[in-house]
């Protein structure tokens, strides 16, 4: 669903590359947490994905796309298999939540008929029925974020990316977020979420993809936050080189696994 060979992203040639020679595949219908600190890549990783940017070097590919031959009169069609949600809700302050999630579907030409059918409907799943009339200030954060993800979900997306979903919300309600994420998730749609939320990370048990400086230095199947947060690997023997992609002994936040207790955070 989404394959990148060897990509790298330079955005200043006098700064280090963004991402720097990562090779990552998600398949169809997988969840995926992007974990890493902050400038180690993961808006970028979404960028390139949504051709938003290009890849310096390497091939990305989404949906079957190699995205190097893909035309600029193309990519609203790319992104229209895409659904994003981000942090700060992105909601339009004047509109209702129906018209919110409606206007997604007016910009790609559906019908009226179509949309009065299609708005309540996602707007039941992600657990706003009855709040359609309401405008976006006289909502919780929580349930801002829930009209931001029915519009980025209600065009029936193969992949919904997120970045940092759950950045503005508290604990409790960025896991009933994520848990939502979970049952879209579910339903078929491919789901990249990028996060700094450790707790959210750990209690789901997903698969995690660490950057590091623009390197993927961890690739963990019902991972946690950090290396070895789920003890699912040996000890980590620091003498072995660091370089490879499923590293279980790679400095996180700069220090050695070893210093941080090993088996957990
Ligand atoms: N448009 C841009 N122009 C120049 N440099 C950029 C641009 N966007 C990102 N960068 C640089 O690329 C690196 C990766 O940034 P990116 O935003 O992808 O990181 P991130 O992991 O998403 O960080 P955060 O968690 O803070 O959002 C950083 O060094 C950043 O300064």
């Amino acid at each position: 669903m989404i394959r990148f060979d060897d990509v790298t992203k330079t955005y200043d040639r006098t700064a280090r590359p963004a991402l720097d020679g990562v090779d990552l595949e998600v398949s169809r219908g997988e969840f995926v947490f992007l974990v890493g600190a902050s400038g180690s890549g993961k808006s970028t990783f979404l960028r390139l994905v949504l051709k938003e940017e290009d890849a310096t070097s390497g091939a990305v590919q989404v949906a079957g796309k190699d995205l190097r031959r893909l035309s600029s009169w193309k990519v609203p069609h790319l992104r229209r298999q895409i659904g994003v949600v981000f942090q700060d809700f992105r909601l339009l302050p004047g509109k209702t939540v129906f018209q919110n999630v409606a206007f997604a579907l007016q910009v790609i030409g559906r019908s009226r008929g179509s949309i009065a059918a299609a708005v309540p409907e996602v707007l039941e799943l992600v657990g706003l029925e009855g709040k359609g009339d309401r405008l976006p200030h006289e909502l919780s954060g929580g349930e801002q974020q829930r009209v931001a993800i029915a519009r980025a979900i209600v065009n029936s997306p193969a992949i919904l990316l997120a970045d940092e979903p759950t950045g503005n919300l508290d604990p409790t309600t960025s896991l009933g977020i994520t848990r939502l994420l979970e049952r879209i998730n579910g339903r078929g749609t491919t789901v990249v979420m990028a996060t700094h939320d450790d707790d959210i990370v750990d209690s789901m048990r997903k698969r995690v993809v660490e950057l590091v400086d623009g390197h993927v230095v961890r690739d963990e199947h019902q991972g946690g936050y950090v290396t070895g947060a789920i003890p699912v690997v040996p000890a980590p023997d620091l003498s072995v080189d660091h370089g490879g992609a499923t590293a279980v002994d790679v400095p996180v936040d700069g220090r050695p696994v070893a210093e941080q207790g090993g088996g957990g955070r």
